[in-house]
């Protein structure tokens, strides 16, 4: 399995193997002992699954807080995603900016974002299908976010704001400034 840090280097990108013959292809997307020898040890405890129908479809920035903050290896079925994770550490030099990569079925990449980092992800193809671990169970009470389009954090989206297509939850999510970060 390849590893490489992305400019905030606590987010990795992850590259492993898919061996293809005349049916198709295998992968082994997540081996406890593989990941260990690559200093990740994580114990993913819930395996999500979500299908967005259109391109431009934003989901995030989402995090959980304490004591059910999530790690989160995200890799996509079907479809591209831009995914992003912005720092919201607050002792953290690099919090407030982000990193972003393209993830798809195509690359066959995953991105891992570790705790303390808000996550975001918008499609670039219809029926885009991601799919993700994560470390800690959901809980709605813990379950926050930040603006998808804050100023203050600047993302690049590849959709204009009149295009991007989100939930009502995350239309009115707080501005990072009075966000209840790490
Ligand atoms: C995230 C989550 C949601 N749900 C429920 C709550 C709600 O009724 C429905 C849809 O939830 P949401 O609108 O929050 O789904 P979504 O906007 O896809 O949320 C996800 O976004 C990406 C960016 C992440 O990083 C994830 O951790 C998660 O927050 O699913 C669960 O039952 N378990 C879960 O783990």
């Amino acid at each position: 399995m390849e590893v490489r840090p992305l400019a905030i280097p606590e987010v990795l990108l992850l590259q492993s193997p898919r061996y293809k013959d005349a049916r198709g292809f295998f992968s082994e997307t997540y081996n406890k002992k593989v990941f260990a020898e690559a200093g990740i040890t994580l114990d993913f405890v819930q395996d999500n699954h979500s299908l967005s129908v259109n391109t431009g479809t934003i989901r995030g920035l989402h995090f959980q807080s304490p004591p059910y903050a999530q790690d989160k290896l995200v890799r996509v079925v079907k479809g591209r995603i831009f995914d992003v994770a912005v720092d919201i550490r607050r002792a953290s030099p690099t919090f407030g900016q982000y990193v972003a990569a393209e993830i798809s079925a195509g690359q066959w990449n995953q991105i891992l974002i570790p705790i303390g980092f808000a996550h975001g992800l918008c499609t670039l193809e219809p029926d885009t299908e991601v799919v993700y671990k994560v470390t800690n169970y959901y809980s709605a009470k813990h379950d926050l976010g930040i603006r998808w389009n804050d100023p203050q954090i600047g993302i690049d989206w590849p959709v204009d704001e009149r295009h991007a297509q989100l939930s009502d939850k995350d239309k009115t999510l707080p501005f990072l400034t009075d966000a209840e970060v790490f």
